[in-house]
């Protein structure tokens, strides 16, 4: 049996860059960028009126000139004209480029009609009034985006800004969700007394699909020679097999021969922790697939989720790793048994603005409905029985929690 840490070093030293694929745009929502991406053009790529209104030069008004003579429009998407009087305007639309020889924009709110002349108000104008500057955002060739980032709405903004019609991004890798066990119906059965429906993979699925992953969810019933077959298959078509039960001491508890007899390299069995003491974790060298056998308890299989595969996937994103979370305990906690607790916990930000953390205590790994009142696992180290009130751990957020 290892140490948690001991658990997360395996699985993330296991973790290999996967391929890069070429999306269209439209498909690389949340996808890891796998490209830096240069501005084409400077931010923005030309001196842009920012207001509805005149361009005129900007000493005319300073030397008192408070009438101007019209000279013509220069709306969004016009070449640019050119100011001819430095005693005359143009009218400028926002997203106009300014006009050659004006320098500042009076937007109408500020002025009046007056024949052929608009006439301008008290105004506060300086050279550079509501103009955004050519370049003032971002440079020509300059580096908008780096290999490594999340594509989220802004990222598309930018994307789309610079003609990427295409997208270097990481594969997503191909997961097979599987629950194994006799007890387990659909969710669309009615299930006997003695049976219950089956939540883990629907769950699993549901943490996977914020990566971009679709799982395939298969069935196991608990018989060896189909659990042995069925498994051969999947193992050659999938990256990333997650099965959930069917790792303890039970009887019928067949996962791990299975997966030996399969070729799959252990690499563990059994992590000091609480929940999620009879994790499985392995891999196949000639198919190269990932092999997370979960403890079947819904705790137990949420909690190994988001503590292990998540962070596993992340890296083999090639995401960047965020610094993880940490909390402060509003209450006292005792945990004496020489295993890694992970508590499950309500967050709230304090008036400070530090994290804190309620325990949600439930009634073990059994208890998935008190995941619905915590929000994160709270990782209390094994080395110590007593956790007091004002302690500060790491957290593992399975919710947005504002
Ligand atoms: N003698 C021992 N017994 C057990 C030990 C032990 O160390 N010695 N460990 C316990 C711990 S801790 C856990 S966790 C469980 C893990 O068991 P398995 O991985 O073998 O899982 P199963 O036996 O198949 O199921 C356990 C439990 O979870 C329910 N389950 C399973 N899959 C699903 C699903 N998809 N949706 C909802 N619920 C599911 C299943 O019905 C069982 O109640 O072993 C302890 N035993
Ligand atoms: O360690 Mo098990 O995952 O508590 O039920
Ligand atoms: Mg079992």
């Amino acid at each position: 049996m290892i140490h948690a840490l001991e658990a997360e070093k395996f699985i993330m030293e296991s973790a290999a860059l996967l391929p890069i694929v070429q999306l269209p745009l439209s498909e690389v929502n949340g996808k890891v960028l796998r490209e830096n991406i240069y501005a084409d053009r400077a931010f923005p790529p030309f001196d842009r009126v920012t207001m509805d209104g005149i361009a005129i030069q900007s000493e005319a008004y300073l030397a008192g000139k408070r009438s101007f003579k019209v000279e013509g429009l220069q709306a969004a998407g016009m070449p640019q004209l050119t100011l001819d009087e430095s005693e005359n305007c143009l009218e400028v639309m926002t997203g106009a480029v300014l006009p050659c020889n004006a320098d500042a924009v009076i937007p109408y709110e500020y002025t009046k009609k007056e024949g052929d002349a608009i006439v301008v108000e008290e105004y506060p104008v300086a050279k550079g009034k509501n103009v955004h500057n050519k370049a003032t955002d971002r440079k020509e060739g300059e580096c908008l985006l780096k290999s490594g980032q999340v594509i989220t709405a802004a990222e598309i903004g930018v994307l789309a800004s610079v003609g990427k019609t295409d997208v270097m991004v990481s594969r997503i890798p191909k997961f097979a969700i599987i629950s194994t066990g006799d007890e387990l119906v659909d969710v669309g059965e009615t299930p006997m007394p003695y049976q219950i429906r089956r939540s883990n993979i629907y769950s699993i699925c549901s943490l996977l699909q914020q990566y971009g992953v679709k799982g395939l969810p298969f069935h196991l019933e608990d018989d060896k020679a189909i659990i042995h077959d069925k498994l051969d298959r999947i193992l050659q078509l999938f990256d990333v097999v997650v099965l959930s039960g069917g790792v303890s001491k039970g009887k019928l508890d067949f996962i791990p021969e299975v997966l030996e007899e399969l070729g799959v390299e252990k690499h563990f069995h059994k992590v000091k922790q609480r929940p999620g003491k009879p994790f499985w974790f392995g891999s196949h060298k000639e198919t190269s697939t990932t092999i997370f056998a979960l403890p079947g308890n819904p705790v137990s299989t949420f909690m190994c989720i988001f503590r292990y595969v998540v962070p596993w996937l992340k890296k083999s994103l090639g995401m960047d790793l965020l610094p993880i979370l940490k909390a402060t305990l509003t209450e006292d906690f005792t945990f004496d048994k020489p295993l890694t607790y992970f508590l499950q916990v309500k967050v709230s930000i304090s008036e400070k603005g530090q994290w804190e953390a309620t325990p949600m205590t439930g009634n073990g790994s059994g208890d998935f409905a008190n995941l619905t009142d915590a929000d994160a696992f709270m990782e209390l180290p094994m080395e110590k029985d007593i956790f007091k009130k004002g302690e500060v751990f790491p957290i593992w957020l399975f919710k947005p929690i504002l």
